[in-house]
């Protein structure tokens, strides 16, 4: 499908939700459709190395790593507007910005970033909030501030709808209004969403229309709940931490099956690209592992790409040296890798499975 380049401003669209609900896959999704439309893609992530910006597919017009936390506190406005700034230039030739949100970003933060831009290139262009769908009522149990996120959104994708009966999905669906009755509400599976949509989502690129008027109405609201700081209104990564890992040696696919199948207390997602030494597989392997589930998949390395491992682990009330222990024994050292150790990692090449 082709789509019809925007003049004037840029939109700059936010793609948030919580940890591994699907934004790279979203994100990657829009980069290969083929649609002719030229994105921007800004990512970022909770922990101090992108694991999403090596996780976003090679076809990008313009990609911006924004590092060191969550963009909502941790990176400054100014980067975000410096960033933005030159994405937007007609020199860069963009017909929209995606803003990847790291999963535990608060959006009503990002909207207000986008919204005070000081330039007239950028035209905030909506925010679209992803859910999990198997994972949603869990999520929204253990952090009820997501109500809140959902509020602010024009589209809201209830992705993963494989995962979940149509019973389950309706009344996902059903939540979600109750947070959010006027966003359009899809069911997505692997995040395919129609590229043209992000250049018109819905109610939102009127300077002045109802919804604008409803956005100022639900960011000064959520900011005066903020300053309340109760529980609700905690940030999202509050009680998170992250633990980044790199290694130039390989490692031993037992050992990392071993972490995923049983991570240390508290980790819900693991990410990051690895490298196996193992006759036959030492292809580029990116492993998820979000929520109990587990998905493997492998490609070749960039030409000037070094084979090297790079993980994230993120969770709530983990023992950080525990984790980075964990880490640290999944390197192959003197353990040889051959093709039988190799099913440990392969078998999770089936999408989602769950770690058995
Ligand atoms: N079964 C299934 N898996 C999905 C779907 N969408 C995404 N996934 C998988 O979910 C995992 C996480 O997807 P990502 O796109 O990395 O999620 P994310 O929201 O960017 O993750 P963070 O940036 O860590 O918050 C990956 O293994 C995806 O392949 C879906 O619709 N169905």
């Amino acid at each position: 499908m082709s789509v019809v380049r925007t003049r004037g401003p840029v939109p700059v669209v936010l793609l948030a939700g919580f940890l591994g609900a699907g934004k790279t896959t979203v994100l990657n999704h829009l980069l290969r459709s083929g649609s002719g439309l030229r994105i921007g893609v800004v990512v970022n992530d909770f922990g101090a190395v992108s694991i999403d910006a090596l996780l976003v597919s090679g076809a990008v017009d313009g990609a911006v790593t924004l590092g060191n936390g969550c963009i909502c506190c941790t990176t400054d406005a100014d980067s975000l507007e410096t960033v933005m700034g030159e994405l937007v230039k007609p020199a860069a030739g963009l017909d929209v910005v995606v803003i990847e949100a790291s999963g535990l970003a608060e959006p009503a933060a990002l909207v207000r970033m986008v919204t005070a831009a000081h330039t007239d290139r950028i035209l905030y262009g909506g925010l679209i909030y992803l859910v999990d769908a198997e994972q949603f009522d869990d999520t929204r149990a253990r952090h009820p501030q997501i109500g809140h996120h959902i509020a602010l959104a024009d589209l809201v994708l209830v992705n993963k709808t494989d995962r979940v009966s149509a019973d389950r999905a309706a009344s996902v669906h059903e939540t979600i209004r109750g947070c959010n009755a006027s966003a359009a509400v899809l069911s997505t599976t692997h995040g395919v969403l129609d590229p043209a949509m992000l250049i018109d989502l819905p109610d939102t690129v009127a300077d002045d229309g109802p919804r604008q008027l409803e956005l100022s109405d639900l960011l000064a609201e959520e900011h005066a709940e903020h300053d309340h700081a109760d529980a609700d209104h905690a940030h999202l990564h509050d009680g998170y931490q992250s633990v980044d890992f790199a290694t130039a040696a390989p490692l031993h696919p037992r050992a990392l099956a071993a972490l995923l199948e049983r991570p240390p207390v508290g980790v819900y997602r693991v990410k990051g690209v690895v490298f196996f030494d193992a006759p036959g597989h030492r292809g580029r392997y990116v492993v998820h592992g979000v929520g109990g589930h587990i998905n493997v998949t492998v490609s070749r390395w960039a030409a000037d790409e070094q084979p090297t491992t790079q993980l994230t682990v993120i969770g709530a009330g983990v023992d950080v040296d525990e984790v980075r222990a964990a880490l640290e024994a999944t390197v192959a050292g003197d353990r040889s890798t051959d093709r039988q150790s190799m099913l440990a990692i392969t078998r999770y090449q089936q999408q989602g499975r769950r770690a058995s």
